[in-house]
C-alpha cells in the first residue's frame, strides 16, 4: 500500500479534497498513489482563481514576459526530464523508448513553438475608401478567450495536455485543466514546474477526477468557463457539447478515429511494411492517429499480410523500463477488457486471426497487468463492427482491393475522419488519393511525421476545429475589428 497522495493545484497551492481514487500501474495492477478528487467547490475555486489572475498579473503581462515564462516552463520540463519520463511510464506502462522520444520531448516543444509563434503573430488592417474621400482605417486586435477548460485523455498525457495548454497560455488565457483519471502524475509534475518557473497563481490550475458527476462535468458545465478544448472519445465530446450548450462558448474537439492505411502494389514494400506496423502498434495502438484499417492492393496482399504477421510477432512486449521494449500494457483493466471484447467479437463476425487475439502469459507479476497480444485480422466485411468501430488497441483489419477508386471508397466509408496513410511510389497518385481522403490529416509514405505549424484535427465524428500553428492562435485569441473614421 502506498501513502503517496497526488494533489490538485488551485490558485497556486497544492490542495487535497479528502476524497481519493487509486492511481493504478497497468503493468502489474499495483496501486501507485491515491489521487485527490476535486469536488465541485474546488473546481469553482479554480475557475475563480483563473479569473482573478486574468484580471491581475497575467492580464497585465506583456507578450515578451509571458512567452519568456513559457520558455522557462519548457526549461523546467527538460530539467526534470527523467522524472517526467518515469511519471508517464508509471501511469501508462508505455515503454521508455516511447516516453523519452515522443511524449516528454513534445511537452517542452509545445511550449516553445507557441511561445515563439505568438511573438510574431500579426493582425489584419484595411484602408477603407469612403464617399467623403477621407477614408477609414479598419484594424483588428486579438484578445484571449478568458478562462479556458482543458480536458485531456490518457494516451499521450503530457503531450496532449500541453498541446492545448501552451497556445492557450501563450495567447494570454488562464487555464483550469483536468487530466485523465488514469494519468494524473505528469500533469501534477507540470504544475510543480509551472510553480517553480514563477507562473503567477491562478494562471494554471489542475483538478483531478472523472467525467460525469466529477471534476470533468463540474468544469465543462461551469458558467465561468469561456471556452473548452477537449481531447477524447467522440461520445464524450457529445456530452461536453450538451453541458456547454446552456452557456454558449467556443469548443475545440479532438475526438476518435478509425484510421485507414492504403498500400498500393507499387509501394516501397519494406517502407510500407515498417510504416504500417508502426502506425498500427505504436503505444499499443493507443494513439488517435493509429491505423486500424489496412487496405492492400490484391497483388501484394498475401506477401504484405505475411510480413505484418512476422513483424507483429517480433514485437517485444516487455517491461517498460527495458530499452528495447516495443509495447507495454493497455492503460487499464477496463480498456483491456474492451479491446478483448472486440477480439471475441471479431471471432463471432467470422474473422480470420493472422496473429494474436489473446493475452500474453509472462509467468511473472505482469500476469496481473492489463496486457493483450498484438493482433491482425482479415476476412471481415466492410460493415462489420470491428471494421467500423474504434477499438483503440494493438489491432488492425487487413482487406484487399483492386482499384484506386475502390480503396478510396472503402477508406472513406467511415463515421470518422481523423487521419490516413497512403503508400505508393507514384507521387501523382499519392497527391491524388490523399486529396480525396475524408480525413483531417493524410501522410504519404510516412506516418505521424509532425510539423507543429500545420493544422491538426479531424472531420466527421473525429472533431471540431483545427489546432496547430496559427490555427491554435486563431482559436485561443479572437479578433475584434476596430474602424476609425479618418
Ligand atoms: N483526435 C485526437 O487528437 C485524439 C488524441 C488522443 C485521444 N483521442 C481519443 O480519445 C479516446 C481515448 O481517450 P480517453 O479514453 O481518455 O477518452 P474519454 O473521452 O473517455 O476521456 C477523455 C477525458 O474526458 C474526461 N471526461 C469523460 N467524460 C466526461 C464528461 N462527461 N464531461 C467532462 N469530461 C469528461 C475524462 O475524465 C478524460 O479526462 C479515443 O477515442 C481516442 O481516439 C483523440
Ligand atoms: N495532437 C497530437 C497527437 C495526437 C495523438 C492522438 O492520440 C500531436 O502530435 O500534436
Amino acid at each position: 500500500m502506498t501513502d503517496k497522495v497526488i494533489k490538485n493545484y488551485v490558485g497556486g497551492a497544492f490542495v487535497d479534497s479528502g476524497t481519493y481514487f487509486d492511481n493504478i500501474d497497468p503493468v502489474n495492477g499495483n496501486v501507485l498513489a491515491k489521487v485527490s478528487e476535486a469536488n465541485r467547490a474546488m473546481v469553482k475555486q479554480a475557475v475563480a482563481a483563473s479569473r482573478k489572475a486574468l484580471n491581475g498579473p497575467w492580464g497585465r503581462m506583456s507578450v515578451q514576459q509571458r512567452t519568456a515564462l513559457l520558455h522557462k516552463v519548457a526549461d523546467g520540463i527538460e530539467a526534470r526530464f527523467d522524472e517526467f519520463v518515469e511519471a508517464e511510464m508509471a501511469d501508462t506502462g508505455k515503454s521508455y523508448q516511447q516516453a523519452s522520444t515522443i511524449d516528454i520531448p513534445r511537452g517542452a516543444a509545445n511550449f516553445r513553438i507557441f511561445a515563439d509563434m505568438v511573438k510574431t503573430a500579426s493582425n489584419e488592417s484595411f484602408h477603407t475608401d469612403t464617399n467623403d474621400g477621407a477614408g477609414a482605417l479598419n484594424y483588428s486586435v486579438r484578445r484571449p478567450l478568458g478562462v479556458v477548460a482543458v480536458v485531456a485523455p490518457w494516451n499521450l498525457p503530457l503531450l496532449l495536455l500541453t498541446w492545448k495548454l501552451a497556445p492557450a497560455l501563450a495567447c494570454g488565457n488562464c487555464i483550469v485543466a483536468k487530466p485523465s483519471e488514469e494519468t494524473p502524475s505528469s500533469a501534477t509534475l507540470l504544475a510543480e514546474v509551472m510553480d517553480e518557473a514563477g507562473v503567477p497563481a491562478g494562471v494554471f490550475n489542475l483538478v483531478h477526477g472523472f467525467g460525469p458527476n466529477s471534476a470533468g462535468e463540474f468544469l465543462t458545465s461551469d458558467p465561468g468557463i469561456n471556452a473548452i478544448t477537449f481531447t477524447g472519445e467522440s461520445r464524450t465530446g457529445s456530452a461536453i457539447m450538451r453541458a456547454a450548450a446552456e452557456t454558449v462558448k467556443p469548443l475545440s474537439f479532438e475526438l476518435g478515429g478509425k484510421n485507414a492505411a492504403i498500400v498500393f502494389d507499387d509501394a516501397d514494400f519494406d517502407k510500407a511494411l515498417e510504416g504500417t506496423v508502426r502506425s498500427v502498434f505504436t503505444n499499443g495502438g493507443q494513439v488517435c492517429l493509429c491505423t486500424e484499417r489496412v487496405y492492400v492492393q490484391r497483388g501484394l496482399f498475401d506477401k504484405f499480410v505475411e510480413g505484418m504477421k512476422q513483424k507483429a510477432e517480433a514485437l517485444k512486449i516487455g517491461w517498460p523500463t527495458e530499452k528495447d521494449t516495443d509495447m507495454g500494457p493497455l492503460i487499464s483493466f477496463e480498456h483491456r477488457d474492451k479491446v478483448l471484447s472486440y477480439y471475441r467479437l471479431a471471432e463471432k463476425e467470422g474473422a480470420q486471426f493472422v496473429t494474436g487475439g489473446g493475452v500474453p502469459v509472462f509467468g511473472d507479476q505482469r500476469d496481473k497487468g492489463a496486457w493483450v497480444e498484438p493482433t491482425i485480422i482479415t476476412g471481415l466485411s466492410e460493415d462489420a463492427r470491428c471494421v467500423k468501430e474504434e477499438i483503440f488497441g494493438p489491432v488492425c483489419h487487413i482487406t484487399p482491393f483492386d482499384t484506386e477508386e475502390e480503396a478510396i471508397s472503402m477508406a472513406n466509408n467511415s463515421q470518422y475522419g481523423l487521419a490516413a496513410a497512403i503508400w505508393t511510389r507514384n507521387i501523382s497518385r499519392g497527391h491524388r488519393v490523399a486529396q480525396q481522403m475524408e480525413a483531417g490529416m493524410v501522410w504519404v509514405n510516412t506516418w505521424y511525421l509532425r510539423d507543429l505549424r500545420t493544422p491538426f484535427g479531424g472531420v466527421k465524428l473525429s472533431g471540431i476545429g483545427r489546432e496547430g500553428g496559427s490555427h491554435s492562435l486563431n482559436f485561443y485569441a479572437e479578433p475584434s475589428n476596430i474602424c476609425i473614421k479618418l
